[in-house]
């Protein structure tokens, strides 16, 4: 149980936690759909109530280097732990760097599979150095080590980002990959790509959301079924002539073939690794490769008995994979538990492409409930988001006034999918609109909060909507395309977000301190003295000022 505070017996009422998803603050207006949008709520906030700017990029959230942007795993990991641990994109690059990976009795074992059965080694994952999910250079380096370990071929299934990079950058990473690969054909070694497609089109859904992605992934990878292209390039320029104005993300799926035949379908005895690090949009496709006859998802057709391996463990509570390469980060005494031990009763929601954030990412990869928890999901729509920036915002604040109105929760959590997904869509006014659907939302859930004499903490966690164009590298302004528009930027940014003290019931006796590099994981402490409690000794600092 957590040590009550000797000085202050927290609040009355409920500590909501509200993650706006996506929104940060930028250094200048122009390209932000926030500074954009019309938002009477959170600019009263900014101008009337406590606030502070939290990191939420780069070491501050357990990311290899400050060059990389935050991402809803690391950052709900830090909200929800308190503490920044290094993350699955710093944790890959060191078991590289220093061999340990190759050493793991994981990467044996696939070696091996691969070797016993037809010689052959496959990769599929995110193609792109966004470290979001994924990074090529990961990728690369196994292909070279299946290589020196005597793998016979390799086939990689690779799908198209431009979500987490410029949203049509496929080509830059294909053709030197291509040439890559040429190379080490020329050695006698058969090393080729072998199917793609858009990662919002196959493979990568989350959270339940549309197992149609993960069963059209599977037509692609495993059958070889679908529209056949000489080359991965190939297949993605003639995709862009066919469907104009497609972005590499939403980008069909294709097959390499030779001769009308698929180079690469998944066999009885291949090995199969699944090279993302990130789990959200890795349990779903790992469900299709390990589970048994009772698999019931999506009609699989055929289940070929293979060596799979994910990137890391994606679930630590479902022990998923049950083959890894890396362990995960070992993330532990999340405020979820520590609240639980000590009686506090929690909600959590969120609608459905968010609903794993608030939840298992919030408690440190773990899809069980802690005691005392009670976590409600308001099911997304399956549809491009720039058609419904609003998207389920309502629904969530109606979920929780409810929850907060009922009194049975002291410590709640919401995270508003708008001002992300949107935001990654490059849609411009769209995220605008996203923007003020969660202002909206605001306006009607904080007076609930005040009813019930309770505090609202408003943050975020990392940038998205606050940058919506592409800067150029030498200028550092808007980038244009050929017909003077801007660049749409479809990821996340750098910049820091907000943590807003939204609190009219201790009559301005509580404030944030600006404690030097302040970030996501000074969040958890800053709510347990909000209810009464001391933090945790592995957390990170509180923020609250008692006055
Ligand atoms: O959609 C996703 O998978 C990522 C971007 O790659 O976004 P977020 O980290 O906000 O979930
Ligand atoms: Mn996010
Ligand atoms: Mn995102």
């Amino acid at each position: 149980m957590l040590q009550k505070l000797p000085s202050f017996p927290g609040i009355a009422g409920p500590v909501v936690v509200i993650v706006m998803d996506g929104y940060g603050v930028p250094k200048s207006d122009v390209g932000s759909a926030i500074a954009a949008a019309k938002k009477p709520t959170l600019d009263s906030l900014f101008a009337r109530y406590p606030h502070v700017l939290l990191r939420a990029h780069g070491t501050a959230v357990g990311m290899p280097s400050d060059e990389d942007m935050g991402n809803s795993e690391v950052g709900h990991n830090a909200i929800g732990a308190g503490q920044v641990y290094a993350q699955g994109a710093a944790l890959v690059a060191d078991a590289i760097a220093s061999g340990a990976i190759w050493q793991g009795a994981a990467w044996q074992q696939v070696v091996a599979g691969a070797k016993a059965g037809r010689g052959v080694m496959h990769f599929i994952g995110l193609f792109s150095d966004g470290n979001v999910h994924s990074h090529i250079d990961h990728l690369k380096a196994m292909v070279l080590r299946a290589r020196d370990e005597g793998v016979q071929a390799v086939r990689i299934h690779a799908l198209i980002d431009g979500r987490d990079v410029p949203e049509t950058s496929a080509l830059e990473y294909l053709e030197p990959f291509e040439a890559f690969l040429a190379e080490l054909q020329a050695g006698g070694f058969d090393a080729q790509i072998a199917s793609g497609g858009g990662r919002m089109t196959i493979t990568m859904d989350r959270y339940d959301a549309n197992w149609k992605m993960v069963e059209q992934g599977w037509h692609t990878h495993v059958l070889g079924r679908g529209e056949q292209f000489a080359s991965a390039s190939q297949a993605v320029r003639a995709l862009r002539e066919k469907h104009p104005g497609t972005i590499d993300q939403d980008l069909p799926a294709f097959v390499i073939g030779k001769d009308g035949q698929p180079v690469g379908t998944i066999e009885d005895g291949d090995a199969v690794v699944f090279y993302n690090f990130r789990g959200d949009r890795a349990i779903e496709i790992t469900r299709a490769f390990e589970e048994g006859a009772d698999f019931d998802k999506f009609d699989r057709v055929r289940a070929p008995k293979v060596t799979y391996a994910g990137m890391l463990q994606y679930d630590g509570d479902l022990k998923l994979p049950k083959r890894f390469l890396v362990d995960p980060p070992a993330i532990r005494d999340t405020m979820s538990e520590w609240f639980a031990k000590s009686g506090v009763a929690q909600f959590a929601c969120s609608e459905t492409q968010k609903f794993g954030h608030v939840t298992y990412f919030w408690n440190g990869n773990r899809s069980n409930k802690f005691d005392g928890e009670t976590w409600q999901e308001v099911p997304s729509d399956v549809v491009p988001f720039e058609q419904r920036p609003w998207m389920k915002a309502a629904e969530i604040t109606d979920a929780m006034i409810a929850a907060v109105q009922s009194g049975k929760y002291k410590v709640l959590r919401c995270n508003y999918a708008n001002g992300d997904m949107v935001g990654h869509s490059g849609h411009f006014r769209a995220a605008t609109m996203a923007v003020e659907a969660v202002d909206l939302a605001l306006s009607r859930l904080l007076p609930a909060i005040d009813a019930a004499g309770g505090i609202a903490l408003i943050t975020a966690d990392h940038g998205n909507a606050d940058e919506m164009f592409e800067l150029d590298k030498k200028t550092k302004q808007p980038a244009k395309n050929p017909d003077g528009s801007f660049k749409a930027k479809t990821a996340h940014t750098l910049n820091p977000v907000p943590l807003i003290l939204y609190d009219n019931v201790s009559g301005g006796k509580l404030g944030l301190k600006a404690l030097e590099g302040a970030g996501l994981s000074n969040i958890a402490a800053t709510v347990a003295n909000l209810i009464g409690f001391d933090k945790h000794a592995a957390w990170d600092a509180s923020l609250l000022d008692v006055r």
